[in-house]
């Protein structure tokens, strides 16, 4: 599991590692770690044109320091000081007592620069670089160096991933300690580049509840349901799905098609598309409905096409089962409703429909995912998932379980239907018996990794081909 904490923590327990160690010595490692990772981009640092940009806080110091190390490796280095009367002193003496040169025309060096180290913010930057600084950030970008960020790339903020003015996008960020949410997710996560994160004894200082999460290989394996000997199709749990219309056939046979492959041991389907998922899907047992009489089922999910059907919705979360509300069902559901279940609730939005159940604007949820998928968990006392280029999974209960952020997306999931396919496939895991936070976030992993395995098959993608992809990303998951 990767793990990301905010701004405060780390700082608090930056404070509880400084007091057992002699002054400067944290700052001597986070330099230490990135000059090695500048050293390995480059491959060859003597000769190598390396600038640092200087900002006014420690993150500036940080960078002299590394600047210093390469210099002292036989680099050419010169420092661009964003601030010069405010810049980390004892890191401008180790620069300059290494052989690293203070320029005053960032443009110069800039042309001919093989890296650049991004140190004008870290942790304490707020909002967007400063006037001062967009040129010189603009001029670092369009070289041919290779962009280094310091902990952060500078102009994004650290906690919640929003970038509210001009950023300097990096190639690689090597940050201290622990992931920053920003670094996990959009839109700063695409400002990061390759993130690489370097120890410097802050773990053991850090609370055992992190902020954010990130699923890994062996921790979706752990979760994954899996048969055994006295397993039979009811016990490894029915998944119910309510989907599709004389409209939208197709949403039913690809949220049909995820369901099949989630680990559960059979799926129902009520709606008016069965013979349209039949004709596809002959293992699927079909009910002309309503819900309530179509059998006993672990779980259910609700709305992919289903158009107006309202009645479905109320139906299904009256049951004491777990249940999804994905698509048409989020537009028809009831508030009170989702609130008054004993059963647990998985809602499924993306970014425009996370926009309609808060009443915000859409580019709202886009600039600020954390808060909104916090906040839609809140107002619902559901579990929430928001889709999109980053996937975020949040419960109920508020900071006392870390958001789980996905890192196995594709931009290539951006296609119609693959939601569809999303909310069959986490259904069928909450009907094996997972938690909604886990059926969520293990749901949201494969249905990644199975875009990339299709990719790699030949894109551009279907939602069908992500479904069909599916048990070969489970296999990846398992056996590795
Ligand atoms: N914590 C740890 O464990 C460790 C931390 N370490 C390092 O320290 C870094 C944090 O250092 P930090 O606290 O000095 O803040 P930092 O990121 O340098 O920026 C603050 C300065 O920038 C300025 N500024 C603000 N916004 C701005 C903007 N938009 N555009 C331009 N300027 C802006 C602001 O100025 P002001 O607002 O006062 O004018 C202030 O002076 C951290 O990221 C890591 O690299 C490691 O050495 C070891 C372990
Ligand atoms: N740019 C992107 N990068 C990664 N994943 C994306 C991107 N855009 C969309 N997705 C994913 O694709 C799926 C789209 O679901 P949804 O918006 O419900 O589409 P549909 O209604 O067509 O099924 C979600 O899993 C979402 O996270
Ligand atoms: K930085």
């Amino acid at each position: 599991m990767r793990t990301a904490y905010s701004v405060e923590t780390v700082r608090n327990a930056e404070t509880e590692l400084m007091a057992r160690l002699p002054e400067g010595a944290l700052m001597q490692r986070a330099a230490a770690g990135l000059a090695a990772a500048c050293a390995d981009l480059l491959g060859r640092v003597y000769g190598a044109r390396v600038v640092v940009l200087v900002g006014s806080g420690d993150n500036g110091g940080d960078a002299l320091y590394a600047g210093a190390r390469l210099a002292r490796r036989g680099a050419g280095v010169s420092a661009v000081l964003l601030a010069p009367d405010r810049t980390h002193q004892g890191g401008l003496a180790a620069f300059t007592g290494a052989g690293g040169r203070v320029t005053d025309d960032p443009f110069e060096v800039l042309a001919v620069a093989d890296l650049v180290l991004d140190g004008i913010t870290g942790i304490g930057g707020k909002g967007g670089l400063r006037p001062d600084a967009v040129p010189v950030a603009r001029a670092a970008r369009g070289s041919d160096a290779v962009v280094v960020a310091v902990d952060l790339p500078s102009g994004v903020e650290a906690d919640s991933g929003e970038v509210r003015g001009e950023a300097l996008r990096a190639d690689a960020t090597v940050t201290f300690g622990t992931y920053k949410p920003g670094l996990l997710i959009d839109p700063a996560r695409e400002y990061a580049g390759t993130v690489r994160l370097v120890g410097i004894g802050l773990e053991a200082h850090l609370p055992s509840v992190p902020d954010l999460e990130a699923l890994q290989h062996a921790d979706v394996a752990r979760l994954l349901p899996e048969p055994a000997a006295e397993s039979d199709k009811y016990r490894r749990g029915v998944v119910g799905v309510v989907a599709g219309s004389a409209r939208y056939p197709g949403a039913a046979v690809l949220a049909v098609a995820g369901a099949l492959r989630g680990g559960a041991g059979a799926v129902r389907y009520v709606g008016h598309a069965a013979d349209a998922v039949i004709a596809r899907f002959p293992e699927t047992l079909v009910h002309a409905g309503p819900p309530a009489k179509a059998g006993r089922v672990q779980a259910w999910v609700v709305g992919p096409g289903l158009g107006d059907d309202e009645e479905a919705v109320r139906d299904v979360l009256a049951s004491d089962v777990p249940v999804l509300v994905d698509a048409d069902g989020l537009r028809l559901l009831d508030a009170a409703a989702v609130r008054d279940r004993d059963a647990p609730t998985l809602l499924t939005p993306h970014a425009g429909e996370a926009a309609a159940l808060l009443g915000v604007p859409r580019e709202e949820v886009e600039s600020s995912r954390l808060a909104s998928v916090r906040e839609l968990a809140a107002h619902y006392g559901a579990t929430a998932l928001l889709k999109g280029s980053t996937t975020l999974v949040a419960g109920p209960d508020g900071s006392r379980t870390p958001v789980r952020v996905n890192p196995m997306g594709t931009p290539w999931l951006a296609t119609a239907g693959s939601g569809d396919v999303l909310s069959g496939l986490a259904g069928s895991l909450l009907a094996a018996g997972l938690e909604p936070r886990d059926a969520g976030s293990v749901a949201a992993y494969l249905h990644g990794l199975a875009a990339r395995h299709a990719v790699a098959e030949g894109a551009p993608i279907t939602s069908y081909d992500v479904a069909s992809a599916l048990p070969s990303a489970w296999h990846d998951v398992t056996h590795t």
